[in-house]
């Protein structure tokens, strides 16, 4: 779950997209990167780090044009250390592409090897999205026939990727000379949306990941981009949109709504803010099966996402809200940070349990999921440290069992907490006296409740469904194999200035 951003403006696109890029900064802390275009230069800068360490004003002087995209990343494929796949990705031709990628391909081996021996393209990182750009510049080079392009070849050309790849993708990429293409996996795991501005010289066009990035800046929901759907932005702001896969169906990816969007956003018709108040309320009537009435002191959130769930469910059980835990505004989310040991001293730093609303309390702790584990451990020795009486802990999401191969860091099994253990034994795991998890059927509903046309999910994480249908035991095998914990080292930044004639392929 990386943040991508693609812009057309009749104005310098530096600022915009630096600005979209902090409003996406919970979906990607590692590396950070924007390339524009003026004429037929690209300028790109991408280095290690959030946003506001990267980009210097020498960098963003470097990045004129009123058109480009930018990048957030939170790696699923390659390593957080290697700056060479910190995104955007160029490749020269045809016409001169740059792409910006959130999602993770299933197929990206076969199509590496494919692009190798039969495309002839050299892919030069272990990064699927470097492989994806390579795979839409094949496409583009057949679809332009050694001409110019139009909308019709692009969407030619997107159709064709369709075919190719597997997995998920939401992507924005520019073409050279032409303008900004986005488009969206026929499953439409990750989100994407489309919003515009009115400005003296014409409409201004934005594409994103979220919509919290498009009301941030002025900017208006139009709509999400659809499963399969690819939308072209011509430089002038004529804006062409076709479906391109054959089967479109959303499956929209359910952790989203669970932790990953910022609570604000709109996603698939779905407000994650109410969608998270829901999973409280259903959350509210597992908790009120359990215990007894009274058995409950105080119920707490563990900021920040937990907190609209453990609102609600406090509200339903008619029960004290208390802000037990504060929160360190200056450390990131520790869920996507690379490496156990970081994510693990992160959550100390992170978190500080407040004795008053501890001491001789029973506390009903809500998190909006527990995945490795790591965040719920702490917490609870937290708690009881701070002198609680008891310590019950409820989860607003199912147990996380199984990996996701879909734009989220969860590739191993063993590392999950959940993987082969009963509620009991993971309850004994995190040290804590009794263990609430939600029902898988229930998260659903949540969001369901919220928008009833989504008829179905990418849950895979709970449920062991893998959409796209090519995940296969020893798939996972291999990439479980491949993946070992990340380095945490940076490097510093890679300035790029790419000039070349557009047409002239
Ligand atoms: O079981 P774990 O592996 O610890 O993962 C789950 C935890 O990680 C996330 O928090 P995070 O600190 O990333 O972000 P937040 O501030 O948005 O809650 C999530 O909200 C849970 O608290
Ligand atoms: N989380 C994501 O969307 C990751 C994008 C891409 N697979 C990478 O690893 O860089
Ligand atoms: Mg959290």
């Amino acid at each position: 779950m990386c943040g991508i951003v693609g812009v057309v403006s009749h104005a310098p696109v530096n600022q915009l997209l630096y600005d979209s890029l902090l409003l996406l900064q919970h979906r990607g802390q590692d590396a950070a990167g924007i390339a524009t275009a003026n004429g037929n230069n690209f300028n790109m800068y991408k280095a290690g780090g959030l946003v506001r360490d990267v980009f210097r004003t020498r960098n963003m002087r470097s990045l004129p044009g009123n058109a480009g995209i930018g990048h957030v990343r939170y790696p699923t494929a390659g390593s957080s250390a290697s700056l060479e796949e910190a995104q955007p990705f160029y490749v020269n031709a045809p016409f001169g592409l740059t792409l910006a990628h959130n999602g993770n391909l299933t197929n990206s081996e076969s199509l590496r090897d494919e692009l190798f021996r039969i495309d002839r393209r050299h892919i030069n990182t272990s990064s699927d999205s470097e492989v994806l750009l390579n795979v839409l510049a094949h496409e583009l080079q057949l679809a332009s026939n050694g001409g110019s392009l139009d909308e019709a070849a692009i969407f030619r050309a997107v159709s064709a990727l369709h075919r190719r790849v597997k997995g998920g993708y939401a992507v924005v990429a520019q073409i050279a000379g032409y303008g900004i293409l986005a488009f969206r996996d026929p499953f439409g795991i990750r989100p994407l949306c489309l919003g515009s501005a009115e400005t003296e010289s014409g409409t201004e066009w934005m594409v994103t990941s979220e919509s919290v990035a498009l009301e941030g800046l002025g900017f208006k929901l139009s709509r999400d981009v659809l499963p399969g759907e690819a939308v072209f932005i011509s430089l002038d702001g004529d804006l062409a949109a076709a479906q391109c896969a054959d089967n479109p169906i959303l499956s929209p990816c359910i952790f989203e709504y669970v932790y990953m969007a910022r609570p604000d956003s709109l996603m698939d018709g779905v407000s994650v803010y109410d969608a998270r108040l829901r999973m409280g309320e259903y959350l509210a009537a597992k908790v009120a099966e359990r215990f007894a009435p009274g058995d409950i002191d105080v119920v707490m959130p563990i900021p920040d996402s937990s907190r609209p769930a453990a609102m609600q469910l406090a509200s339903r059980l008619n029960i004290d809200y208390r802000e037990g835990f504060i929160k360190n505004r200056y450390v990131g989310r520790t869920f996507i940070m690379p490496g156990q040991a970081v994510r693990k001293k992160s959550v100390r730093q992170k978190l500080n349990a407040m004795g008053v609303e501890f001491k001789g309390k029973n506390v009903l702790i809500v998190d909006d999921s527990i995945v490795r584990g790591t965040t719920s451990r702490e917490i609870v020795d937290m708690a009881r440290e701070a002198g609680a009486n008891k310590v019950y802990f409820a989860s607003a999401a199912p147990p996380v069992r199984f990996p996701n191969v879909y734009g989220i860091d969860m590739p191993t099994r063993s590392e999950l907490i959940a993987y082969g253990r009963s509620d009991e034994e993971i309850a004994r795991q995190i040290g804590a006296d009794a263990l609430v998890y939600q029902d898988i059927e229930a998260m659903k509903q949540a969001v369901r409740d919220v928008n009833p046309a989504i008829t179905q999910f990418d849950a895979s994480c709970f449920d062991g469904h893998y959409i796209t249908g090519d995940i296969t035991p020893e798939y996972l095998d291999r990439t479980e194999r491949r993946r070992g914990e990340e380095g945490t080292e940076r490097q510093g930044g890679l300035q790029v200035n790419l000039g070349y004639a557009a047409n002239d392929v």
